[in-house]
Parts: C-alpha cells; structure tokens; sequence
C-alpha cells in the first residue's frame, strides 16, 4: 500500500470539520483540518450563533418596549461569539485531542494529494488516504437585473452593520429571511419580506408558516408573497426594489438596506476537484447515503453537499463519513429522522417526512393535535399561541412525522425525534411520566390524544355492559378534548 503524510485530512473547520477531525483523531488516524478563515465556520461567526443572540436581544427590545441600542447589540454579538469559539471551536482545543491544524486554502492536485496555500503566501503539498470535504456553503445571490451593481447585505455582512438600519428589505422567506426580519423589526428596523412563493418557510406546515407570518405581521413586519422581483437599484443610502403584483402592475419597495437570504450555494469552486476526479453538481458535491462521493477514498459532509442544510445534520453526516471511513461500520445518513425548527416567537419546529410528503405517498395516518392554550406552563408564561401535531398510525400509535409551532417548540421536537428514532409510540410517550407544569408535558398531551382518540362510544357501552356501570354515555365529540 503507498504511504502517505496522513491517513485523514479535513478541508474546512465548520462544524462537519470540527466533528470529523475529532472523530479522526479520537479513532487513532493522523488527522489533518485545513481552515482558510477561523475555525468555527458559518454556524459560530454567520449563522446559528449570531442570528441566535440577535433574536434574544430582539425579544428584550419587544418587552422593553423601545429600539435597541445598536452598539450594545455589537458588543453582545462579538463577545458571545468569541466565547463559544474559545469554549469550543480555538485551534488549542483540537491539537489537544491529536489533530494538527492549518490554516489556508487547499486546492486538490490528485485523487490523493493537494496543496495548501497558506497566507504567509507559501505552498505545501500534502498527500493523505482518506479525505473529507467540508467546506460549506455561501449566500445564493439570485440572477435579479442590477443586483450585481447595488449594495447588498448577505449572512456574512449583515452581523458586522455599523448601524440599525432605519428599513431593511430581504429577498427571501427562508429560516434566515424570517428570523433577522423578526429580529431586526424588533430592534426597531422596519421589514419588509418579498418572496416568489406564496408562504414563508416553504418546508414547514404552511398552516403554522401562516399562524407566524400574522403573528410577525402583527408586530409591523410587511410582506410581498408570490411577488417575482422585477430588478433592484440604489446605492449605500437608498435600495429600490421593483416587484410584480398579481394585476401586472408593478410596484416599487425602497429601503435603506437590502439583505439577500435567497437560499446557499456550495463552496466547491476552489477545491480543484477536477483533479481529484470527485463528481459536483450545481446544489453540491454528491455523497452516498454514507457520505462517500464517487471516489472511494473521499467523503464530504455537511452545506457543501446541498443535502440537510442544519448544524445538526452537518454533524450527524460527518459522524456517518468517519464512521464509514476509518471504522469500516456501513453507517447511513438518518434522512427519515431529521428535525428542523425556525428561532422565531413562536417557533416553528418540524420532524421526518411532511404532511405533504405523507399525503402524496398515500400514507394511512392520524393526526393528534394539542393545542398551547391548554399548556399550563405556557398559559402563566403568556405564550399561549401555537399547537403540537403529532402524525401516527392510528392502531399501533407509531409516531410518523410531527409539526410544531410555540414557545420552545425545537426543544419540543426532540422528544419526538427520540421516541420515534428509537420505536417509541404514542402509547410510550402517553404512559411516561412528564413533571408538571412543563412545555414538555404538551407533548406528552398531544401523545395522550391517541388513547383518546381510540376511545369510543362503543367501547364505553362494551365496558358498562361488562362490569355494570350506570353513568351516562360520554360526549366524545370534542376534537380537541384533553382527556
Ligand atoms: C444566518 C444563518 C442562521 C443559521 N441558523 C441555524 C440554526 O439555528 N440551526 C441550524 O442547525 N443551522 C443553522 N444554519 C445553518 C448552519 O449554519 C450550517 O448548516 C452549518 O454551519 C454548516 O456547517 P458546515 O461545516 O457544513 O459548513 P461551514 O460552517 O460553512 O464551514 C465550512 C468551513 O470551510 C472553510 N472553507 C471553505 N472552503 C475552503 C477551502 N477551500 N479550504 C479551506 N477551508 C475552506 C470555510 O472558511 C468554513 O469555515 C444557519 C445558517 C445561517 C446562514
Ligand atoms: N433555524 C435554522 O435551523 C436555520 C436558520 C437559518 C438558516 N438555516 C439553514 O440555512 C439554509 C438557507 O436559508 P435561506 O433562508 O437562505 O434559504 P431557503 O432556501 O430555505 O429559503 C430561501 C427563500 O428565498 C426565496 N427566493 C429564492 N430566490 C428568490 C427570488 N429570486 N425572489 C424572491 N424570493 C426568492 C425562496 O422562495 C425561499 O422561500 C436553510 O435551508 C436552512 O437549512 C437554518
């Protein structure tokens, strides 16, 4: 077998890389990361963790009641970041578990070897036997007439404004579009969404996509939905953009700043991949179910395959990845179990295939549904808008998919992930003691609906035939009765 400098080297220090090159080296391999910026990647600089801090400041605003100050919202921004990079993203952290860390571009100059280029402005050419790509992915900027000429905010620059903008305007009604204008309304921005599709947040229930979009419209954000953008103008003091409606006419949005959150493009054009033979496409470099790409020996993970676009799907596949490659254990991507949720107040919070994807496969499934309003947590918290649906099969309770909107709805969704990851049925869940007054305990509510649900008439009579009770027959009727 030939030798090479390493038996592992990781290109990208986000949170795939971070997974993988701790799995490496924890399984023994000479482990190699390559970062060209700071480890951390989008999620603790551009992403999570900003947009995080951003809506907690938000809400503070909201109940204060005033604008927030800009300059301590800054200050938060780069002294929260810093501490999670310090706790656990800084270099000393991996070279502690046995990974060497560099710093640079790597560029692919065969199927085993590539070259880094550093920033000192020198080279090193470096050979390994296995690699995983993590590089991630970037801001999609969509082909709008005069975009490429006008200023515009991207995740990348939008953390890093001098000031609050007076009105900001964000193409897109994604998970990034619908938390920064909920987030930079309640600072005291005024928002404005356009989006081509007909509801914000196109991979969730459109029911509770909706229920938020009038809860953000409530608190002043404005939206343009199914609008196509015409073209969009302006300079660093003044943004237009010009939307179709629906009679043809066309009407013209201005603003002080534009943010583009329009979807993610893969970060694979500097990766030389050609050289190393690795099949890409536009929406990413194509992986297996175990993450390999066509080439045995290289494996990628994470945004840069265009696949599950979450922190937390960017560590599942990486452990996938490592676990295939250095333990030769045929793990598969858990794609029929991921969850998803959207930080917004209330939250929106999702797990397995949609209720469209349900439908359309002709799925046979119940629903059980409980609604915030009978949450006692959430009723003395104030927080009463939102409801748990549960999709499960009728007679075994075998939990199929769930859809939340609420306060705390991503922690919520885990419980479901868990239970239905691991078999657990409503029945399970039903029969499982949750404390008292707990967020949690809506979700053992919305569980317990399956044995109400079951209940019937007839199975009432069946039971005072059998053991002689003399009570009236129950009203069954209610839907949404708790017990
Ligand atoms: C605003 C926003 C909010 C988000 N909020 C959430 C959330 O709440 N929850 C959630 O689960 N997900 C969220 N996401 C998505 C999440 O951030 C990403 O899914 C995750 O960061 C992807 O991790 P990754 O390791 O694949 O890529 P990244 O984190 O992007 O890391 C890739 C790394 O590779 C480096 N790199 C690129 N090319 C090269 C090269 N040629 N050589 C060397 N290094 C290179 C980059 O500098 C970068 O550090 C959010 C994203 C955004 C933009
Ligand atoms: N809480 C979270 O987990 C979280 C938060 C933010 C981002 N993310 C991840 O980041 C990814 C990217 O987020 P995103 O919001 O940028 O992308 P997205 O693809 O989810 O949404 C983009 C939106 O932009 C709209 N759009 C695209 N082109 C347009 C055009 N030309 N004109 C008008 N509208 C247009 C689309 O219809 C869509 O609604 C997400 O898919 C998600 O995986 C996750």
């Amino acid at each position: 077998m030939p030798t090479y400098e390493y038996d592992l080297i990781v290109i990208g220090g986000g949170a795939a890389g971070l997974t993988s090159s701790g799995m490496g080296a924890g399984f023994g391999a000479k482990t190699l990361m390559i970062e060209r910026d700071r480890l951390g990647g989008d999620c603790t600089w551009y992403g999570c963790v900003p947009s995080k801090i951003m809506l907690n400041l938000a809400k503070k605003a909201k109940i204060r009641g005033r604008k927030a100050d800009w300059a301590e919202v800054r200050q938060t921004l780069d002294y929260i970041r810093d501490e999670v990079y310090e706790d656990a993203d800084h270099p000393d952290i991996f070279r502690k578990m046995g990974v060497e860390v560099a710093f640079g571009t790597a560029v692919f100059t065969g199927p085993h070897s590539l070259t880094l280029k550093q920033p000192d402005g020198n080279s090193r050419e470096i050979t390994s036997r296995y690699f995983l790509i993590a590089t991630g992915s970037r801001a999609m900027v969509p082909p709008i007439s005069g975009l490429d000429e006008t200023p515009y905010l991207t995740n990348h620059s939008l953390f890093e404004l001098r000031e609050l903008p007076e009105s900001m305007i964000i193409i897109g009604g994604g998970p990034i579009g619908t938390e920064m204008a909920q987030a930079f309304q309640r600072l005291g921005t005024q928002v404005t969404v356009v989006d081509r599709a007909n509801e914000i947040l196109g991979k969730d229930l459109p029911e509770f996509a909706g229920m938020l979009r009038n809860e953000m419209e409530k608190e002043g954000v404005r939206f343009y939905l199914n609008r196509s953008i015409q073209s969009v103008s302006g300079d660093d003091r003044r943004i237009m953009v010009s939307i179709s409606c629906a009679d043809g006419s066309t009407k013209t949005l201005s603003a002080a700043k534009l943010l583009v959150a329009a979807g993610r493009q893969p970060n694979t054009e500097t990766l030389g991949l050609g050289q190393a033979g690795v099949h890409v496409t536009k929406s990413g470099i194509s992986v297996n179910d175990r993450c390999r790409t066509n080439q045995r020996h290289i494996y990628a993970a994470g945004d840069v395959t265009g696949r599950f676009q979450f922190t937390h799907m960017s560590e599942h596949m990486a452990k996938v990845a490592v676990t295939n490659m250095l333990l030769k254990v045929p793990m598969k991507i858990d794609a029929r179990h991921v969850p998803w949720a959207t930080y917004t107040d209330p939250e929106i919070a999702h797990l397995g295939p949609t209720k469209a994807e349900l439908d359309a496969a002709g799925t046979r499934y119940e629903t059980y549904r409980f609604p915030y309003k009978k949450n006692d947590r959430a009723i003395t918290d104030g927080v009463t808008t939102g409801w748990i649906y549960v999709y499960a099969k009728k007679f075994s309770g075998k939990i199929l998919a769930a859809d939340i909107l609420g306060a705390h709805a991503g922690d919520l969704i885990g419980q479901f992930a868990l239970a239905m990851r691991n078999g657990l049925t409503l029945r399970n869940m039903a029969d499982t003691i949750f404390p008292y007054p707990t967020y949690a305990l809506g979700a053992r509510r919305a569980a317990d609906q399956w044995y109400i649900k079951n209940q019937s008439v007839g199975l009432v009579k069946w039971l005072k035939r059998i053991f002689g009770y003399r009570g009236p027959l129950p009203d069954l009727s209610d839907p949404d009765r708790i017990v």
